[in-house]
């Protein structure tokens, strides 16, 4: 694959130096590093964008492309991948330079054919069959492993039954994603393919058939075998046989348990792009994992120095794509920023990557864990890991067995709930049908103060919180309560008999498609019961808020079910304190902490600062900070509940406004005025991230257009009412989005807005810094281009590409410089890592 894109990318790159005109950024003649091989494709799968990114870059011919005469030597040399990707449709239709298939496919002037294509694959087979028959006996092993259920039923008014032989059931992979079952069925139908039931869910890969008979597969398979969509070769695949002896049969005789055992299925961080709360997802590899340890520590095999090193490759590697796509960025005429000059000097780093904090503990470090609930690739009820991604089939749930970042207590909890499962009569939740009960267990953790080395972490574990999450709709409310009395008594006896401590029992009812649940969910206290045996456990009280304490530098935090709070305390305390040494803190310090979460960054930092305003969006964990900042006797902070995008620009100019006039670009001055609005006190808050299906091309300004200031609420934590008002010398933001970054609202008051001179950047996810960072750091060009609008293909734009065509529209304003960078390692043995930037102008 990586070699097929390699040459991809070679494709592209004599494409476009055949077509451009050498680009001239200000004085800079060097050469341009090379792309990335996600922004060198995307650029083509979007070609009008492309066009839109770089100017005359992407010239066209206004005669006829596809005439022979006017033939550009690689018209159509390649396959285009934006077909491919979408099901074998492009917007450019036959005018698009690459080939829509195979069938349109000419050989490269080199007489040689696009590596991704069939043609090419035949002929290497020539020269090297034997590389071939063992990838594809490689493939064919992964084939069996694809799909571990076989999800049929009665239920789709095909008359099928369910389950049935697993020998005569097959899954069809590489599908359109956009087809539903009659999609596929009238595929069958179209191919003259007699099956007894065919399934597929719309968005998935896969689907599922069966047949009667032996003969009738067989047939299938010859008829199926070799046929493509797009690009895509369909590949027939076998569901894994369930042998699993079901312990209490009687139980999962049920007919809903029956219709439910057909797939294991949980969103515990994989389909939905998400979603431990450290931001991690399960990697593409993890698709491919037969382990919960290979899935989600994937590095655990490395010594953690080596890890370290690894993770601090990658992440130079990110931070490269800063440097090249401002380069890109930089508008003609415009001398490009002396970083950018200067990179070459740091192997083309932005700034310096000043290494690789570590983890003060490896092992057991995850204060919460997030287990599926679902089937084991035996078919055996589990709570543990996914294994892979449900959208290409992979719905196995493993136990966290072996997986060393998690911690003893969590485990055992996670066997307890299996345990209950057993003797359960409510079914497991299935993703695939959108029906069941059970969905997930959450284990969060609360540590008591005091030194703690690897060994000892658990002997500081003081508080447990578990979080039950069901799907309660269409079951009866006597069956639910019996069960949850059961479940609870089960944790009570778990807990007494192995030392573990139990300090609040919850049940989020949620009926949403992904185990990722708003933060309105509905909560549920149950009371735990005294244990009957061992040691004696408080009967909580169910009336009495849920939550959980932690510290981190010596402050108490207290922690609502919902809140997000760092999943390694430990390392979260050094990432603080390095956000704080860099933020170059004062008393005149005016401390943005936006996307603040439980206060933890302000809170810790407010000792140092005149004032800290801290903006979140879940409501809980607002009133979280509030208490926190209460019961650690401080008050110089107010604490906003809102997304920031909708009410920073407000608070800017409420605090910045003073001189800000003065300082400001008449263009930027402009802007920020028209970010009017007052923070006016609002009941409830929203909870989601960026609104779905916005597009983040937007233009701010469409956003801020909806205004949003009436969805505010705000308290401050200072005795001094006038501070709002104050005005203090030093602005200074720290950031700490979400996965997905900053919304464009929020990165372009914090770069319009010239009197905030310094910002830290805390990320999970480098990608999406430097999608950033991009925005904050291009110069402007000397003319803003307005009513570019033409967003059609933002989605098929890599990030960067996406911060390039946004910066163009930024307002006028002096860019930010990367001046240093730090990785902090918050998820030993695992690919993901935290990362500070400082940005300053
Ligand atoms: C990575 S966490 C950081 C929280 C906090 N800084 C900490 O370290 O504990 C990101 C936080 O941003 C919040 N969030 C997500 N989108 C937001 C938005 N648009 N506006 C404000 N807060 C947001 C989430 O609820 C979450 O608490």
């Amino acid at each position: 694959m990586a070699a097929s894109s390699n040459n991809e990318l070679s494709e592209i790159k004599t494409l476009d130096s055949a077509t451009q005109n050498p680009q001239t950024n200000g004085q800079d003649s060097t050469p341009k590093d090379p792309e990335p091989l996600d922004e060198a494709i995307q650029p083509l799968n979007a070609q009008s964008t492309a066009d839109t990114n770089t100017g005359e870059k992407r010239k066209r011919d206004d005669q006829d492309p596809t005439q022979e005469s006017t033939l550009h030597p690689l018209w159509k040399t390649s396959l285009c991948s934006y077909f491919r990707r979408n099901d074998g449709s492009c917007s450019h239709g036959s005018n698009c330079r690459y080939a829509h298939g195979e069938e349109e496919l000419r050989p490269r002037p080199d007489n040689t054919w696009d590596p991704t294509s069939e043609r090419a694959k035949k002929a290497m087979k020539g020269e090297n069959g034997e590389k071939l028959a063992a990838k594809e006996e490689e493939e064919e092993e992964e084939k069996e492993v694809m799909m571990t259920e076989m999800v049929m039923d009665g239920e789709d008014g095909d008359g099928s039954e369910e389950g049935g032989d697993p020998q005569l059931s097959k899954c069809l992979v590489n599908l359109p994603r956009k087809w539903h079952s009659d999609n596929l069925r009238k595929f069958l139908n179209d191919q003259g393919i007699s099956y007894k039931s065919a399934k597929k869910k719309k968005g998935m890969v896969v689907g599922f058939v069966s047949f009667e008979s032996a003969e009738e597969l067989k047939s299938a398979v010859q008829e199926l075998e070799g046929k493509s969509f797009g690009n895509k070769n369909l590949k027939v695949a076998n569901v894994i046989p369930r042998p699993f002896e079901r312990k209490v049969k009687s139980a999962m005789e049920d007919a809903s348990v029956k219709e439910n055992a057909g797939v294991s299925i949980n969103s515990n961080g994989v389909e939905d792009g998400a979603q431990n709360d450290d931001g991690s997802v399960l990697d593409d590899s993890a698709s491919k994992a037969k382990s919960a340890r290979d899935a989600v520590t994937p590095l655990a095999h490395m010594s953690y120095g080596d890890q370290l090193e690894h993770k601090k490759n990658s992440i130079m590697q990110v931070l490269k794509k800063l440097t090249r796509n401002a380069r890109k960025a930089c508008p003609n005429g415009v001398s490009l920023p002396e970083w950018v000059l200067t990179s070459r000097e740091r192997g083309g780093l932005p700034c310096e990557l000043e290494g690789i904090i570590e983890s003060p503990v490896v092992n057991g470090y995850r204060n919460k864990c997030e287990f599926s609930v679902g089937y084991s690739q035996q078919g055996k009820p589990t709570v543990g890991f996914m294994l892979g991604n449900f959208r290409e089939g992979v719905t196995a749930v493993e136990e966290p067995v072996d997986c060393p970042n998690v911690s003893r207590i969590a485990c055992k909890y996670a066997s307890i709930l299996q345990e209950s499962l057993q003797h359960s009569s409510l079914p497991i939740w299935n993703r695939f049908k959108n029906t069941g009960f059970w969905r997930q267990l959450t284990v969060r953790e609360g540590r008591s103060a005091g030194k703690v080395v690897d060994e000892s972490l658990e002997a500081n574990i003081s508080e447990v919180m578990l979080i039950v999450q069901v799907s309660s709709a269409g079951f009866d409310d006597a069956q639910i309560n019996t069960e949850f009395e059961r479940l609870a008594q089960a944790f009570a006896a778990g807990a007494a008999e192995n030392s573990l401590p139990l300090t609040a029992l919850v049940v989020q009812d949620h009926q949403g498609i992904s185990n990722v649940a708003p933060a309105d969910a509905p909560l549920r206290s149950l009371p735990i019961p005294k244990a009957e045996s061992g040691l004696e456990l408080k009967t909580s009280d169910p009336s009495v808020e849920a939550r959980i304490r932690d510290c981190i530098s010596n402050l108490r935090f207290s922690i609502s079910p919902t809140s997000f709070f760092q999943v390694n305390t430990l390392a979260a305390e050094k990432l603080y304190s390095l956000a704080g040494e860099w933020a170059g803190l004062g008393p005149d310090t005016l401390l943005f902490d936006i996307c603040c979460g439980t206060g933890t960054i302000g809170l810790t930092l407010a000792h140092r600062v005149g004032m800290v305003i801290g903006i979140e969006m879940n409501a809980s964990a607002v009133q979280d900070a509030h208490k926190n900042a209460e019961i650690n006797g401080i008050k110089n902070c107010r604490f906003i509940c809102s997304k920031a995008e909708d009410v920073i620009g407000s608070l800017l100019k409420e605090y910045l406004n003073m001189s800000e006039k003065q300082d400001l670009p008449s263009s930027a001055v402009e802007s920020s005025d028209k970010e009017k609005g007052t923070c006016e006190e609002k009941d409830t808050c929203a909870n989601n991230g960026h609104d779905a299906g916005e597009s983040p091309c937007q233009e701010p300004e469409e956003n801020g257009g909806k205004e949003p200031h009436n969805q505010l609420q705000e308290s401050s934590t200072s005795k001094d009412e006038n501070s709002s008002v104050q005005q203090f010398k030093n602005v200074v933001a720290i950031v700490d989005p979400p996965r997905m970054g900053l919304h464009p609202t929020v990165i372009k008051a914090l770069r319009t807005h010239a009197r905030l001179r310094r910002l830290v950047y805390i990320s999970c996810n480098p990608e999406s810094l430097v999608a950033n960072a991009i925005e904050l750091c291009t110069p402007s060009p000397d003319k803003v281009e307005k009513g570019k609008k033409d967003n059609r293909h933002w989605r098929n734009m890599s990030s960067a590409g996406l911060a390039r065509h946004r910066a163009k529209s930024m307002p006028i304003s002096e860019p930010f410089r990367p001046v240093k960078a730090m990785a902090v390692d918050l998820f030993p043995h695992t690919p993901h890592c935290e990362m500070v930037m400082l940005l300053e102008r």
